[in-house]
């Protein structure tokens, strides 16, 4: 048994761990990260990256079936799905050297390829190594969730741990679950060819305004996706090659598809942890954590999806900094998801920072006001084709910014600005005043602020005063 005795010690290797592991080593402190999987965890393997790639492809589709609508002729001869499913493994391979074992090592982080189990409130072990520390990060990563549904493993069901590897365009898609995973791939693959149905037992998207989503429904619907909405899966079973899956929608119907994809949420990865050992408590959440991410067992922290709270990879990065503050500076620094963005990568996009209007007047009240502007009153998206959408706006007293949500073409990099806007605690008058390039996409965001100036600047006083200073001369 080889002992080793650090500063901090990772359980996890993807987005959350690796960002911890990078920056302790980088600050001189003595790192050792477990990963028993793949490095760079869901994100780089199963998440973000081949989504995201898989997404492209299906753009591309979207962009030659569009263009004799722009005087272009094009006619889209086929789509050839394995050969985007290996444009995908290409893209993580580019991306996967930034996340190795090589350079973590180079950066002087010791990584150990194996699975870590807490032997005690200050030790872990795994492959023959005993690492004591003087703190732990829990990055273990959440993997997805099997609802209980009659029969669904009995079927040969995907997960978006398999479902990039599938090289074989489905014949018919179902996807259970209408959540950023389940619209995501629903429209990547309908775009790729694949008839697609969508059940959801709630709405789609249901986290995020529903005058938005809305935008996100009419656009899958047009474009051939089926979605059932309040949906109920009752059972699934094997009739020869093909799935049979009884939903509840409105009444019970039998739908035979070619491949399942679930979709249904999330479950903390904890098995084998050991955290009754470490004195780490847990629900069926997450490790529960305070706002300084500690656990019950304060030398040990937890971060990623494994600590109940938000789902991203930015999150991830963000939670690895406070946690640096707290084990290596001893800072007492706090999360604080107040100016938190995220989109969700359908086409078009829906990105959102802050509350939502529902939101906002349940915790503040009638003070509350929401602007929207459509894009369909901005030149460039009208020159592109592109009016889908709009952005929605909400402001408290005096301007200040409580959230903004766009739908929209490009949603994701527009929400930066109100992202920054929110964090900086600047006001609407700060986005209004700015000069935007014109004609751009983002014109929306100044037009939306301007709109909470325009109603006070057009009122009757101001007008009062011009013509009284117009008297003289
Ligand atoms: C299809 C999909 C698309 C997504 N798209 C986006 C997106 O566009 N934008 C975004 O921000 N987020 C997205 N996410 C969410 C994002 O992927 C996660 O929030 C992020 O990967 C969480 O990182 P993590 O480090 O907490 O966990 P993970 O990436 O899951 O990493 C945890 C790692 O810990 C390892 N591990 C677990 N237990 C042990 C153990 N006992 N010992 C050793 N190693 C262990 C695992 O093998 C794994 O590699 C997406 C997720 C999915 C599934
Ligand atoms: N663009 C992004 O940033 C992005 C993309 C994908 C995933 N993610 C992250 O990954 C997390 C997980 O994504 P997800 O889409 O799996 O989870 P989710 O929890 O966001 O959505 C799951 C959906 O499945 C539905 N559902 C649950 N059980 C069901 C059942 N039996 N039948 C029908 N519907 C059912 C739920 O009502 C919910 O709408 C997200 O919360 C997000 O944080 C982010």
């Amino acid at each position: 048994m080889r002992h080793l005795d650090v500063d901090i010690c990772i359980i996890g290797g993807g987005s959350a761990g690796l960002s911890v592991a990078a920056g302790a080593a980088q600050l001189g402190a003595r790192t050792v990260l477990f990963e028993r999987r793949k490095m760079g965890g869901e994100c780089l393997n199963y998440g973000c990256v081949p989504s995201k790639a898989l997404i492209a492809s299906a753009r591309s589709a979207e962009a030659v079936r569009s263009a004799p609508g722009f005087g272009v002729k094009a006619d889209l001869a086929g789509i050839d799905f394995a050969a985007a499913v290996d444009r995908v493994d290409r893209v993580i391979a580019t991306i996967a050297p930034h996340d190795s074992e090589e350079r973590f090592e180079s950066l002087g982080v010791t990584v150990v390829r194996s699975n870590a189990t807490f032997t005690g409130p200050d030790t872990v072990e795994g492959d023959g190594v005993t690492v004591k520390a003087r703190r732990f990060v829990i990055a273990t990563g959440s993997n997805p969730a099997a609802p209980p549904i009659d029969g669904l493993d009995t079927v040969p069901y995907l997960t978006n741990e398999t479902i990039f590897a599938n090289r074989t365009l489905p014949e018919h898609l179902l996807v259970v679950g209408g959540g950023p995973i389940g619209v995501e791939m629903a429209q990547a693959h309908r775009r790729l060819g694949a008839r697609v149905t969508v059940a959801e037992a709630d709405r789609i998207v249901a986290r995020e305004d529903p005058e938005l989503t809305a935008v996100i429904r009419d656009r899958l619907i047009a474009e051939g996706i089926d979605i059932l909405e309040g949906a109920r899966v009752k059972r699934f079973q094997m009739s020869g090659e093909t799935i049979t899956a009884t939903i509840d929608a409105d009444g019970e119907r039998d739908l035979t598809v070619s491949h399942v994809l679930v979709a249904a949420g999330r479950k903390p990865q904890i098995d084998g942890l050991g955290l009754e050992a470490a004195g780490v408590d847990h629900t069926r959440a997450g490790i529960t954590v305070d706002n300084r991410l500690r656990t019950s067992n304060r030398r040990i922290f937890a971060i990623g999806d494994i600590s109940g709270g938000p789902q991203f990879t930015h999150v991830a990065g963000y939670q690895a900094g406070i946690v640096i503050r707290n084990a290596l500076f001893r800072l007492p620094a706090k999360v604080d998801y107040r100016a938190l963005p995220w989109v969700t990568f359908t086409d078009p996009e829906l990105a959102r920072v802050g509350l939502l209007e529902a939101e906002a007047r349940e915790q503040i009240g009638s003070s509350v006001e929401a602007l929207t502007v459509p894009f369909g009153k901005i030149d460039r998206a009208i020159a592109e084709d592109r009016t889908d959408g709009q952005i929605k706006l909400v402001l408290g007293k005096r301007g200040r910014i409580l959230g903004a949500s766009i739908v929209g073409d490009h949603a994701g990099e527009l929400i930066h600005l109100w992202a920054l806007a929110m964090g900086q605690k600047l006001g609407a008058k700060a986005v209004a005043g700015m000069i935007a390039p014109y004609p751009t996409m983002g014109e929306i965001s100044k037009r939306v602020a301007g709109e909470y100036y325009a109603k006070k600047l057009f009122s009757p006083w101001p007008r009062r005063i011009v013509r009284f200073l117009g008297r003289f001369g």
